[in-house]
């Protein structure tokens, strides 16, 4: 792929839209399926997490990360009270190469009761490399589905995918449609929901079409992605006002790169609008390879740090979370992109230096 200059257009309202749709229920779903579907409704205050810094995360680094650290980081993630985790990928590894590995990862991986472990699957290819791993590793198949991607732009599909987004929901219907034939949850992705990198600012419009044909597809949910994290809680609030035009709020996840900082912010702004799952990556880790400049998730202690001091409930062990986000920074050899994390490692060493005072 040829690198691509990134385009910086500024934002403009959005207008406001109607009420949302009730829910459908994805047809043909096995028992499993219909388990895992429990993620809370939006008039709960619980707020779900979808940890993706296994793949969101390590898909962008510049070296491949071992399988193993891979394995190891899904099961830290796992014990520090993830109930959802992207585990990676089984794309092209042309195309990404650190995702390579994805069907050890998964074999490899302890399997938490009552976890959910999801894979990105691209096209029929890709399923059928994670169907055959489901007949061949029977293990694997509890708690685990895809989640397919597409965009708002045909700039940034053609970029990731190599299609435009009308030539990608074809190629995704099929694979919605077999993978739930399979008793395979699907989840999707719209990309580049605010700013694409190559056309500029997004047409919310498109966005509220894009999810509504991943929903009709079959998708138990779409994840509303800002991959150029270049959102603001102005320009989130106003593409989530138009999303619901046309598709239910308990459907929608919000995806925030925290690039220009306000990851945190558009996170609360999605959740004060109905919004009751959140993707977020430990340590910050990640960002898109076909987004040029776009840095990490907002990181998933920063969500947990805002979400507990708040009205929300949500799952996970801050204090476990911070570790592990360390832990992945050593391993890769970068930064804590944490602001939490850090915060939370500089009071233990503070706290560590005033008993080791005191016992003198
Ligand atoms: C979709 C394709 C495969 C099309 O890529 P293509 O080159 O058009 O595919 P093709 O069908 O022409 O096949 C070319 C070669 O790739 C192989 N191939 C084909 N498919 C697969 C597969 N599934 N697994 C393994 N190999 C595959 C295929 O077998 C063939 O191999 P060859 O004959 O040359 O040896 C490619 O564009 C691709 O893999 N793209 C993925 C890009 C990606 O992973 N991007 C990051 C994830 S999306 C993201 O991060 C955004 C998100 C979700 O986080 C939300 C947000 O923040 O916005």
């Amino acid at each position: 792929m040829a690198s691509r200059a990134v385009s910086s257009r500024l934002l403009l309202p959005a207008r406001r839209a109607a009420p949302t749709r009730s829910p459908r229920i994805p047809s043909a779903l096995g028992s499993h399926v219909q388990r895992t579907c429990a993620t809370e409704a939006s008039s709960s205050n619980f707020v779900n997490i979808v940890e993706v810094g296994p793949r969101d995360g390590l898909q962008n680094e510049k070296s491949v990360v071992p399988p193993e650290t891979k394995v190891e980081l899904v099961n830290r993630l796992g014990r520090a009270g993830m109930k959802i985790i992207e585990g990676g990928s089984f794309v092209s590894p042309k195309w990404v190469p650190q995702m390579a590995g994805t069907a050890e990862v998964a074999t490899k991986i302890e399997k938490l009761s009552g976890v959910t472990y999801q894979y990105l699957v691209p096209n029929e290819k890709g399923l059928s490399t994670f169907l055959n791993l489901l007949s061949e590793q029977p293990d694997v198949r509890p708690g685990s589905e895809i989640a397919i991607f597409t965009a708002a732009t045909d700039a940034f599909s053609k970029a990731n995918t190599n299609v435009t987004v009308a030539e990608s929901l074809e190629r995704l219907a099929k694979v919605t449609r077999a993978a739930l034939d399979h008793g395979v949850r699907v989840r999707g992705y719209v990309s580049v929901v605010i700013t694409c990198p190559y056309s500029g600012k997004a047409d919310y419009g498109r966005v509220r079409d894009v999810t509504r044909a991943l929903l009709d597809m079959g998708c138990f949910e779409v994840s509303l992605g800002d991959t150029t994290g270049t959102g603001t809680p102005t320009s989130v609030g106003e593409m989530i006002d138009a999303v619901l035009g046309a598709n239910p709020v308990q459907k929608l996840a919000g995806h925030f790169h925290d690039t220009f900082g306000m990851g945190v912010a558009n996170a609360m702004t999605a959740v004060d609008a109905g919004i009751r799952t959140l993707d977020s990556s430990v340590g910050g880790l990640g960002g898109c390879p076909y987004s040029p400049g776009a840095t990490g998730n907002v990181a998933t202690e920063d969500i947990l740090y805002a979400l507990q001091g708040s009205k929300y409930d949500v799952a996970g062990d801050l204090d476990a979370l911070a570790e592990t986000g360390f832990w992945i920074s050593e391993q890769l050899g970068r930064e804590n992109a944490s602001r939490v994390g850090r915060a939370i490692r500089a009071r233990k060493i503070r706290q560590q230096q005033e008993t080791m005072k005191a016992k003198l």
